[in-house]
């Protein structure tokens, strides 16, 4: 996958201090650029637009598609945390969220966020791990802004992003970092069948970016031995469980499942 950054005059200061270290971990050329749309000279596949208002991904097979950023406090974060359907939905009651219970999640495949922003919208802390360079850039960088925007709600506070491979010693980490992993929450990419137009096209460059995620039977066994309370397994409906382990309960949710592996009972905490 070859991926160009294209730095625009008026490129954001916070959007900026992700360039080095996108370069430091990714072959990248670094290009001046001089309008905010994606360059059709440059010949990578992916473009990354350092832009006034952020970080912005674009695929050169679709050049009518509009950027692709993780933001927080707009789009589907905003409507899920407004319509999702708050702790009765499928993947609030999958990670054990109820009345006085909000666990500390760990959120080992991180991705844009979105999944965390419902935890984190319904009180829980939130560790999000992200492994790949480009896609924890949009995911920092988000969270960043997010958090310097004085009318953030209090939500992406409780967020915070590693970017970190969360299959390679995620016990010393997570030690390191002295984060509760009471829950752990693994959404592996698995190649997609959701016909809505927004997630067909956002998991599609997400395919074809970051690939099918082979390695994800390995986390889970990992996250078994480290989660306090329950480790849960996001996957498509009619996907095989992760490592053929069959889970304690399943969740159905709209267009997915979610295996629970329960360790022990999540108990009331008063916080
Ligand atoms: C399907 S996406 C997750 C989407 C996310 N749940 C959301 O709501 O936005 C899967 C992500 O997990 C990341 N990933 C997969 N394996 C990982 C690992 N071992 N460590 C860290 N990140 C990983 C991939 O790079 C990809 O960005």
């Amino acid at each position: 996958m070859s991926i160009s950054i294209h730095i625009h005059p008026q490129a954001c200061t916070l959007a900026l201090s992700y360039v080095p270290l996108l370069q430091e971990n990714y072959p990248c050329f670094v290009h001046e650029a001089a309008t905010a749309t994606p360059c059709m000279a440059c010949g990578a596949q992916m473009q990354l637009h350092v832009q006034a208002e952020g970080l912005f991904l674009y695929w050169q097979a679709q050049p009518r598609w509009a950027g692709v950023k993780a933001d927080f406090l707009q789009g589907q974060v905003a409507h899920r945390q407004a319509f999702g359907g708050g702790k009765s939905q499928a993947i609030a009651k999958a990670v054990g969220i109820a009345q006085g219970i909000q666990p500390c999640i760990v959120d080992a495949t991180a991705g844009l966020g979105r999944d965390s922003a419902v935890f984190a919208g319904l009180g829980c802390q939130v560790l999000m791990l992200e492994r790949h360079p480009v896609v924890h850039a949009l995911l920092g960088y988000g969270l960043q802004q997010a958090q310097h925007q004085l009318a953030a709600q209090a939500f992406v506070h409780q967020m915070q992003c590693q970017r970190v491979n969360a299959g390679d010693d995620l016990a010393t980490k997570i030690q390191a970092w002295a984060w509760p992993a009471e829950v752990i929450y693994l959404d592996p990419m698995f190649p997609h069948r959701d016909k809505s137009a927004a997630v067909k096209k956002e998991m599609q460059l997400f395919q074809h970016l970051v690939g099918p995620d082979i390695d994800a039977d390995a986390l889970l066994e990992p996250a078994l031995d480290l989660a306090e309370y329950r480790v849960v397994v996001k996957r498509p409906r009619h996907a095989p469980c992760l490592a053929a382990r069959t889970p304690e309960m399943q969740l159905k949710g709209q267009s997915c499942r979610f295996d629970i592996y329960i360790k022990r009972s999540l108990k009331y905490k008063a916080r």
